[in-house]
């Protein structure tokens, strides 16, 4: 009689996967080297705890997170393999630790963003500088400075659009406005477009988390013929793809043209030349994903941060009577003395403040170093072993109450005199190494936006709070999943 039935090959499988999955549980409970991190049992057991918050309770994790931080003290460990720290003294250990240490990142966000060839994507210390030096040099403050025409241009445009609209008495749509005013795409004249496009990146966020649990889902979809595609993905998606198509297209003429002239796509054209970057990273594919990410970054947080600030200013008379003071006092208009504003400053840092940057949590990894956190209330150190991720949230940085009381106003004046140096506890551009390149670039943009506001009259249009709390993560903060953006009435230009 043979063993070898259907059955007993059943149960011996059943039986392999049931020991295999014992072990993983003891592991994880026990001999994990992050045992003894404190947090919630089954947070440590399985990453369906970390999807249950983040899917079913849309972009909910983060704010668990924070609460977790409460009951379990400044170290918690959150996932099997992650560990969160709530102490703004550890930011440097963890983002910024020196020239010397290495910071990878972690495959497992990277991978939900779908751009794993572009800068952001590098997983790796080395990779990621060598993608950064080639891209370095045209985000630095000086090259953003030489954009003051473009900046201006922009503002013209926008002024524009503000005296049609005044005229009309038709209601403007803030959050569109500076979605297409950040854009490298020149959209501010047509409203609908701007509109569809801020969608759409929308669209595409909200798929993030699902992304980051099941992202075999994704990977089939994209093996999907097209006619059961357009059953279903929603449209925002599609164009997404329409449009990484359009860059793809770009990218590969550029890639086979022998062109050199640097006026146009020249971030492209100097990547194709850079003797530095070996041939695999100039594939069709790298840029591709290098020209969708910074399309992607350098429209929506900056779009996001120059909004909230402009729905504050309209909400709180008295925050708009200080910024026409000083702009009244300093008429100036050129992108560098607005530059030296301090309470255009001071408005400009507080959106980044509640903007909360990324707020995915950005871990770094430390491949090859023993990090020690010691809790000072307890007198416990623990040992983060080399390769776990270590995060810090934008929401625990920017809602600590002992270096910014009452986190959830808006209010600049946290931001003047010795308030600055507040900034070393700001992660809206992250720290260190890895910190965003288009700072500089997202800076003049908000500036020179916020020092026309105080130009303009206008009052809200069926807008409050949740049109620009962070109330879900879906990478980046994300208001009521209603809201239709922040609208107001423009009454007129005003005299300063
Ligand atoms: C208020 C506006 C902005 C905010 C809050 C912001 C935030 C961030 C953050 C937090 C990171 C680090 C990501 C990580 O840790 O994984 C980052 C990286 C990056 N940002 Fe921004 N960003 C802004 C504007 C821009 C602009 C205007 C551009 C470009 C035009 C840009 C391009 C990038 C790129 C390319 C990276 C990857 C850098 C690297 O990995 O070295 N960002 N940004």
């Amino acid at each position: 009689m043979s063993f070898i039935t259907p059955l007993n090959l059943f149960l011996t499988l059943a039986g392999a996967q049931l020991l295999h999955i014992l072990y993983v549980l003891v592991f994880r409970s026990l001999l994990s080297p992050l045992a003894r991190i404190p947090g919630p049992r089954l947070a440590a057991l399985t990453g369906w705890y970390e999807c249950y918050y983040d899917v079913f309770y849309p972009g909910q994790y983060v704010f668990k997170i924070k609460q977790l931080h409460q009951q379990f003290g400044p170290i918690v460990r959150i996932t099997p393999r992650e560990v969160s720290i709530s102490d703004l003294n550890f930011l440097d250990a963890i983002y910024s630790p020196g020239v010397y240490a290495k910071r990878d990142k972690d495959f497992e966000k990277v991978k939900a963003l779908g751009i794993n060839t572009s800068i952001g994507g590098a997983v790796g210390h080395d990779l990621h500088r060598r993608r950064r030096e080639s891209l370095n040099p045209f985000f630095s403050k000086k090259g953003v400075l030489a954009l003051a025409p473009q900046l201006q241009s922009k503002i013209f445009q926008l002024n524009s659009i503000l005296a049609v609209s005044q005229k009309t008495g038709e209601v403007v749509n803030l959050s569109d406005i500076y979605f297409a005013f950040a854009s490298e795409q020149n959209v501010l004249a047509n409203s609908v477009r701007a509109a569809g496009m801020r969608n759409n990146v929308a669209t595409v966020l909200r798929g993030v988390k699902f992304n980051l649990h099941f992202s075999w889902v994704r990977s089939l979809a994209r093996m999907l013929p097209s006619s059961l595609m357009g059953r279903w993905v929603p449209q925002g998606v599609k164009d997404m793809m329409k449009f990484r198509q359009a860059i793809r297209r770009e990218v590969e003429q550029i890639l086979q043209s022998k062109d050199d002239s640097k006026s146009s796509h020249s971030v492209f054209l100097e990547l194709r030349d850079s003797p530095t970057l070996p041939a695999s990273e100039k594939t069709a594919q790298r840029l591709e994903d290098e020209a969708a990410l910074l399309v992607m970054a350098g429209t929506e947080s900056p779009a996001k941060s120059i909004t909230i600030a402009h729905y504050h200013l309209l909400s709180n008379p008295d925050l708009m009577s200080k910024l026409r003071a000083e702009l009244s006092e300093h008429p100036s208009t050129t992108l560098s003395e607005i530059d030296q504003l301090p309470y255009v400053r001071a408005i400009s840092l507080e959106a980044n403040r509640l903007s909360f940057g990324l707020t995915g949590r950005n871990p770094r990894i430390a491949p090859d170093e023993t990090l020690t956190y010691t809790d000072l209330s307890s007198k416990v150190s623990y040992s983060i072993p080399p390769g776990t991720p270590v995060s810090t949230s934008t929401l625990l940085a920017h809602t600590n109450e002992q270096v910014f009381p009452d986190p959830w106003t808006f209010n600049p004046d946290r931001w003047l005199g010795n308030g600055m140096e507040k900034k070393k506890y700001m992660l809206a551009f992250s720290k260190g190494p890895r910190q965003c390149i288009g700072m500089h670039l997202a800076d003049a943009e908000a500036m020179i936006a916020i020092a026309e506001m105080g130009r303009w009259g206008m009052e809200l249009f069926e807008t409050n709070d949740g049109d620009v709390k962070f109330l879900h993560d879906y990478h980046v903060a994300t208001p009521n999943l209603n809201s239709l953006g922040v609208r107001a009435r423009v009454l007129g230009r005003v005299d300063l």
